[in-house]
């Protein structure tokens, strides 16, 4: 579908643009239809506008864009006015490049259609954007007029619609507009209407050509400009084939070009990108061929191209001499920058050779300079060494009278010992004589002072003897006791190989022993195992007899118990029966005589107390009648002593001394409850509150 054609019909007749509804979401065969439709209508239209000027040679399959083109310089609509119209028609704006004359053939072709009734355009229509409107108005003619604008001399009848006046139409004979096919129109009714003069027409091209041949002249010269050559050059480079193709191949036959190829060759961007030598190709190729020309008359569409293509030049050439101006202006900018940098150059040259003179001037001052320096310092040093001379004479001077002083001095001082040595010497006595007292003195304390210190190093002498005896002593100890430690030593490192030897000895014991623990776990949960299979075998449920004493005061009584058996056996006898029932046999697991002490009768049941640790659940209860002695079997006598202990209480021993002699292996966590069950009921027995709580 992108590649409709520009201009369609639809289906119910009307031209539309390429922006029409048949860009539709529903496409299908219809529509195909409709735009075969389209292209057939506007090849008709085509055949008849080229039956009307034949020398359109328009092609039957051409755009709107091409009809566009072929209708914009008004012939075509000129002669169609002129079939329509016995007024006469100025046809020589056809031709005449005038856009005046233009405009009032295209406005009188839009007067005839308003004054015919049918669809009419707007100018804009026909220069730029839809041609639907133009297209509609001149199919609605075809269909009208039809053979009879494009056939013989017919004098068309029509009325307005919604007029009851008529109007009569004529339609010239053989209208050829442009007149290259030899006819001389109908000279005697629209011969100035349809076709120009000879005259005119030559007057016209001549004009025209006079306008082209300035505009070629400067072509001309542009094309030689050497700025023209080198932009014509990079033009060239970059243009595209596609457009060379279109402006050289054609080159010399743009009259015959087809008006599609002329509105290809029209557009912005193809001129743009020309080109400068092509585009001057074409305008030699346009002017040649109007010279050759008999009529020398050029189409107004080609003309159209020439102007566009002129334009585009002169676009180009302003462009370029706005380029040049600049250039032109930079130049001289740099011009006057040279300039003035040569004349301060050329005032420094001048500088130079004053500068040399004044520099010799000036070496030869230095010159002066130093000599008159050199005898400056001559005189300088005369000066010095003459006030070095006076100041030498001076000290001299100075000396020779401090020598006369220190001789004086020297003379006087001697003078002076001499006394002074007189009374020295006899200091000197005296102070002999004490030096010699104080020596005797000092001689007798040295004596004093050696018979101590020989005293003294005599009891040195002893006393080393006795140190160095000890040290002795000391000495043989030390060996002694080195050699005790080295045996020690050996000892130690001996015990230590033992110990290692032990260790590893003891290790390995450990290891047998853990195996033996273990292997004493296995063993001891079969012993329980075993132990409790026993307790089994000796029964779940046993029952054992315990007869209590006469109590203090029964003393007289007489017991009914005649014989208790090792196995469980007790016999009672009943004095106030006779026979068989005065001695009566009963059998218990075990019968406790009156003597039994607490302890023997918690030995049968003690056995059921680890089994209570071992997970098994045990009950221990007392039967019997008041008085019996319940309550001193199960817990014993009041503020009891430990071997007076009831089962309860050494039980519950047993089981804190089993729970703790295995808490390395099992930890266990104990709870007592006590009830008694009197009269039917059950009540707590360690409720803080006593009997009156009732177990729930
Ligand atoms: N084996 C015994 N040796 C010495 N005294 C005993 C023995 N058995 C019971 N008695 C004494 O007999 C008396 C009654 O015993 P006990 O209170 O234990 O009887 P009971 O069956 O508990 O009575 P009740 O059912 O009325 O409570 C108590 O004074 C108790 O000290």
């Amino acid at each position: 579908m992108n590649s409709q054609p520009e201009g369609r019909i639809r289906e119910n007749g009307d031209f539309n643009s390429s922006n029409s509804s048949l860009y539709g979401d529903v496409v299908d065969t219809t529509l195909n239809i409709n735009i075969e439709a389209e292209d057939k209508k506007r090849a008709d239209l085509v055949e008849w506008l080229n039956g009307i000027l034949p020398d359109l040679r328009l092609p039957l399959e051409s755009s709107e864009q091409d009809i566009r083109v072929c209708l914009i310089d008004g012939a075509v609509l000129c002669c169609i006015t002129n079939r329509l119209s016995p007024r006469p028609v100025n046809e020589g704006s056809s031709y005449g490049l005038s856009s005046e004359v233009y405009m009032d053939n295209v406005k009188r072709f839009l007067a005839a259609m308003d004054e015919l009734g049918l669809p009419k355009f707007e100018l804009s229509d026909l220069e730029q954007g839809s041609m639907t409107k133009v297209l509609e108005c001149l199919w609605t003619l075809k269909q009208q007029f039809g053979s009879s604008l494009g056939g013989d001399n017919n004098l068309v009848s029509i009325s307005k619609p919604g007029s009851q006046q008529r109007k009569k139409w004529r339609v010239s004979e053989n209208e050829h507009l442009e007149g290259n096919t030899g006819s001389q129109g109908d000279a005697t009714s629209s011969g100035q209407h349809t076709t120009l003069s000879v005259e005119e027409r030559q007057k016209n091209l001549s004009d025209y050509q006079s306008k082209k041949n300035s505009s070629d002249s400067k072509f001309q010269h542009v094309l030689h400009s050497p700025v023209m050559s080198e932009s014509s050059a990079a033009l060239i480079h970059h243009v595209g084939h596609k457009f060379h193709e279109v402006f050289q191949l054609k080159q010399g036959c743009y009259a015959d070009l087809p008006p599609a190829k002329i509105s290809e060759m029209l557009k912005s961007t193809s001129l743009d990108n020309a080109p400068t030598q092509s585009l001057l190709s074409v305008v030699n190729g346009i002017l040649d061929e109007s010279i050759e020309r008999k009529n020398g008359e050029i189409p107004h569409r080609v003309a159209c191209l020439l102007r566009k293509v002129v334009q585009e030049i002169e676009r180009r050439i302003s462009t370029q001499a706005e380029h040049l101006r600049t250039q032109n202006n930079l130049y001289k900018a740099r011009e006057e920058k040279y300039k003035s940098r040569i004349r301060v150059l050329e005032t420094l040259a001048a500088g130079t050779n004053e500068k040399t003179k004044i520099v010799n001037e000036l070496q030869q001052t230095k010159t002066e300079k130093t000599k008159m320096e050199e005898r400056m310092k001559h005189e300088q040093d005369v000066l010095r060494l003459m006030k070095e001379k006076d100041l030498t004479d001076s000290e001299i001077s100075s000396l020779k009278q401090e020598l006369v002083m220190a001789k004086r001095t020297y003379e006087e001082r001697c003078l002076q010992l001499e006394s002074e040595a007189k009374g020295t010497k006899h200091d000197l006595e005296e102070r002999l004589k004490e030096l010699e007292f104080l020596l005797k003195t000092s001689q007798e304390e040295v004596k004093e002072f050696e018979a101590f210190s020989s005293s003294k190093a005599e009891n040195w002498k002893k006393k080393e003897c006795s140190y160095l005896s000890f040290i002795k002593s000391q000495f043989e100890s030390l060996q002694e006791l080195r050699v005790a430690s080295e045996s020690i030593k050996q000892e130690v490192m001996s015990t230590q190989q033992t110990y290692l030897e032990e260790f590893s000895h003891l290790g390995k014991k450990l290891k047998g022993l853990a195996d033996t623990v273990e292997n004493y776990h296995v063993v001891l949960a079969e012993n329980r195992r075993l132990y409790n299979e026993v307790q089994d075998l000796k029964g779940n449920i046993r029952v054992y007899c315990r007869i209590r004493p006469f109590l203090p005061g029964q003393n007289g009584k007489q017991t009914t118990i005649e014989y208790i058996g090792d196995n469980g056996e007790l016999a009672v006898v009943n004095p106030s029966k006779q026979g068989k029932d005065s001695c009566r046999m009963f059998k218990f697991n075990k019968v406790f005589g009156p003597t039994a002490t607490q302890a023997e009768v918690f030995l049968d049941t003690q056995p059921l107390i680890r089994s209570i640790l071992d997970g098994y659940n045990v009950c221990i209860f007392a039967y019997g009648q008041t008085g019996s002695g319940k309550t001193y079997t199960m817990t014993g006598p009041d503020a009891a002593r430990k071997e007076d202990w009831g089962v309860n209480y050494r039980a519950l021993n047993d089981l804190f001394e089993i729970s703790q002699s295995r808490k390395s292996s099992v930890s266990y966590e104990v709870g007592v409850q006590m009830v008694e069950i009197y009269n039917e009921q059950v009540r707590d027995l360690l409720s803080s509150d006593g009997s009156q709580k009732r177990y729930p």
